[in-house]
């Protein structure tokens, strides 16, 4: 035997994260009640203890009720899916609705796994161009162009139409409802991709005029990943959630089942915490605190990209201050300093430009992370 074991087996995790700005993982750390269920569930395909051949008909526990009565209605739509993640919602749709060679339009700011699903399904990728620095917004007038191209070029209208709602870089929400009119208008169905917004904010399907929506539990909805939700509307159902013809409970799309563990258990388990913190009045405090560090950081001379006010907890910073101390010392100064300080999640190396979440810290930790910038570019500057 060469394989050396010593390095493997249980692994503490090492990160000190008092704070945790990280936009990957603030939507994504587990409640106390999951943290219990990963215990309980973890082994084996712990949820098929009673299960008749399909995840989501699964009575008990009660992921059937989840999956086909709570999920459709916190999300806006007609039927519900559990994925293992976004990108595994979007690729389902994209592989059932387009052909090879067909071709989707989608915002100039979409996640890399938007692009990625499409190249697995064989489509052709329109991006829809974002207005320049500092907003990068993505208009109804653009989003227009880009169809318009895709039918000049092609003689018809691409096969479907994808919005990230809000992106993952400046955490811009576009206006959604006005370019759902557009895509329908054209006859394209619609997806949207609520990574960033299930689970964090009000998100209602039918109000947004999506026909598919993606979220990622793993992200926003404090579940163990990896895991997500497919949302589909009645008159598309049928094709996204076809069943397999030799297996007559498996719907193709999803490979059978998915999340057959953990994972739906731990969002399960968030769930009731899940559904009180996207309640409207909970979410605006989120957007009071977003907006409340973006100012502070301006004070220091840093600049807030993207949507100003900002209507989200993600926020994207051009840092020129910090930058400068970098020029004089080093670029991993400022890795260093939060580390110190148990913040989390600025990536090692970044200083001129950098993303931050602030969703579920709360008013006093922003505090110490204000306090923290002012004193490290006191502390450099004095040098
Ligand atoms: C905007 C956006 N969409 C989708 C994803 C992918 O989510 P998942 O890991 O659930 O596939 C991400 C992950 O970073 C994202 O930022």
């Amino acid at each position: 035997m060469s394989i050396n074991l010593s390095k493997f087996g249980f692994i503490k995790r090492d990160t000190p994260r008092d704070i945790n700005l990280d936009p990957l993982q603030t939507g994504g750390v587990l409640t106390p009640e999951a943290r219990h269920a990963l215990q309980e569930w973890g082994d084996e395909y712990s949820v098929c203890d009673y299960c008749g051949g399909a995840l989501d008909e699964i009575k008990t526990p009660p992921i059937y009720d989840f999956v086909h009565k709570a999920l459709p209605e916190f999300l806006g739509c007609d039927h519900v899916r559990i994925t293992n993640g976004a990108r595994e919602a979007k690729f389902a749709v994209m592989h059932s609705i387009c052909k090879e060679g067909d071709w989707v339009v989608m915002d100039g700011n979409a996640h890399y796994s938007s692009l990625v699903a499409a190249q697995r399904a064989r489509l052709n990728v329109k991006l829809v161009e974002k207005t320049p620095a500092p907003e990068y917004k993505i208009t109804l007038e653009k989003y227009a162009q880009a169809i318009e191209e895709v039918k000049r070029e092609t003689g018809r209208p691409p096969a479907l139409a994808l919005l990230t709602y809000p992106d993952g870089n400046y955490g811009n929400l576009a206006d959604v409802k006005a370019i759902s009119r557009l895509v329908h208008d054209n006859g394209i169905p619609f997806l949207v991709n609520g990574a960033y917004a299930i689970g964090r904010m009000p998100f209602n399907a039918k109000e947004l005029g999506a026909d598919f929506v993606a979220g990622s539990g793993h992200k926003s909805m404090s579940a163990s990943g990896p895991i997500g939700v497919l949302g589909v509307s009645e008159e598309y159902a049928p094709i996204v959630l076809e069943k397999s013809k030799t297996h007559k409970t498996k719907e193709i799309e999803l490979l059978g089942c998915t999340a057959r563990g953990a994972t739906i258990m731990t969002m399960i388990a968030s769930f009731p915490a899940v559904y009180e913190r996207a309640r409207p009045e909970n979410w605006q405090k989120e957007v009071e605190n977003a907006r409340w560090l973006s100012a502070q950081l301006e004070n220091l001379g840093l600049r807030q990209m993207g949507d100003k006010p900002h209507n989200h907890d993600l926020m994207f910073f051009e840092a020129m201050p910090l930058y400068e101390i970098s020029q004089k010392t080093d670029r991993y100064f400022l890795y260093r300093e939060m580390k110190a300080r148990s913040i989390h999640g600025i990536k090692p190396g970044l200083t001129k430009n950098f993303k931050i979440s602030t969703f579920g810290v709360g008013r006093e930790k922003l505090g110490i992370v204000a306090d923290a910038f002012k004193e490290i570019i006191k502390k450099y500057n004095a040098c």
